[in-house]
């Protein structure tokens, strides 16, 4: 059974919380139709549609929607779900910046009580939720609260997305001492090349092996799970719907191969696994 929700913030923005997110819910989603029709056909039952996975980005800033690189039309194309962009998206503001200041910008300042409804009237509804937060954890989101209170407050745990290379190892050991210090659980992180520009440069062997050490000292002196480590795989934002699929087909199986998923199921519930 997968979890209820998960609170995917970064240890920075441009990470790849989108790309990753968006990977991750096509692949649970897939995961989860194949479970379900493998137990139908078991019981000679007609497999029928689910949503195993929905996806909330509950503020994206720099963007507009319809625009291709908005992370709400990233999210949607990347995953491949049959959700809408709206609702992807609860607020989108133009001003690249943080939320609270585009939202200020706008006229239109977040209240955080209703991000909170928001958030908990779609925990209600059937699948796991992927939250994607904005930037890292301690962005300015409403008056006096940050991404991290977002996730508190809805009682998610956290994944945590960080670059491969020199310097993630602090930003990733800081993210994860403060979520701790506020009492967030942290599934684990997923070491992903954002910045290498090609597939090539980021599975040259001094890469891969800067990759593999900043893996092993974010678990030793973190004491958290490195889940996966992801090359450089671009998206195309000019990408049409067979576009958008083919690189759906080659980003998850690269996140199948490379990221352990074990954390994205509650296994407490022990009921049938999705
Ligand atoms: N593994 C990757 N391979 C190639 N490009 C990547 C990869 N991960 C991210 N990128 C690119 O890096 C840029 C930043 O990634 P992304 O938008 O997913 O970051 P983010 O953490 O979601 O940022 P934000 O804080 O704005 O939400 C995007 O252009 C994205 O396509
Ligand atoms: C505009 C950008 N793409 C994100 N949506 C917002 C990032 C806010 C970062 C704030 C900060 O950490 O300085
Ligand atoms: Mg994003």
């Amino acid at each position: 059974m997968l979890r209820e929700g998960i609170f995917i913030t970064g240890t920075d923005t441009g990470v790849g919380k989108t790309q990753v997110t968006a990977g991750l819910a096509a692949l649970l989603q897939r995961l989860g139709e194949q479970g379900a029709a493998q137990r139908e056909a078991a019981q000679g039952e007609a497999a029928h549609s689910e949503a195993y996975v929905r996806l909330w980005k509950p503020v994206q800033s720099g963007a507009a929607l319809g625009l291709p690189t908005a992370d709400s039309y990233r999210l949607l194309h990347g995953s491949g779900l049959a959700m809408r962009e709206a609702d992807i998206a609860s607020h989108t503001f133009a001003a690249p910046v943080a939320p609270w200041l585009a939202a200020r910008a706008a006229g239109a300042p977040l209240q955080f009580r209703d991000l909170v409804a928001d958030g908990k009237r779609r925990l209600q509804q059937s699948g796991c939720l992927l939250v994607e937060g904005a930037g890292g954890l301690l962005v300015p989101l409403a008056e006096g609260k940050r991404m991290a209170d977002l996730a508190a407050e809805l009682s998610l745990p956290l994944l945590i997305i960080a670059r491969t290379g020199l310097g993630t190892v602090n930003h990733t050991l800081l993210t994860v001492a403060y979520a701790r210090q506020a009492g967030l659980e942290v599934l684990g992180v997923i070491l992903n090349d954002s910045q290498s520009g090609s597939f090539e440069l980021s599975r040259l062997p001094e890469a891969v092996q800067m990759a593999k050490d900043n893996a092993q000292m974010i678990e030793q002196f973190g004491d958290v799970p490195v889940l996966g480590i992801l090359p450089w795989m671009a998206e195309d934002e000019h990408a049409d719907a067979a576009g958008w699929a083919a690189w759906r087909e080659q980003w998850t199986a690269e996140i199948e191969s490379s990221v352990h998923l074990n954390v994205f199921y509650d296994l407490k519930n022990r009921r049938q696994r999705q």
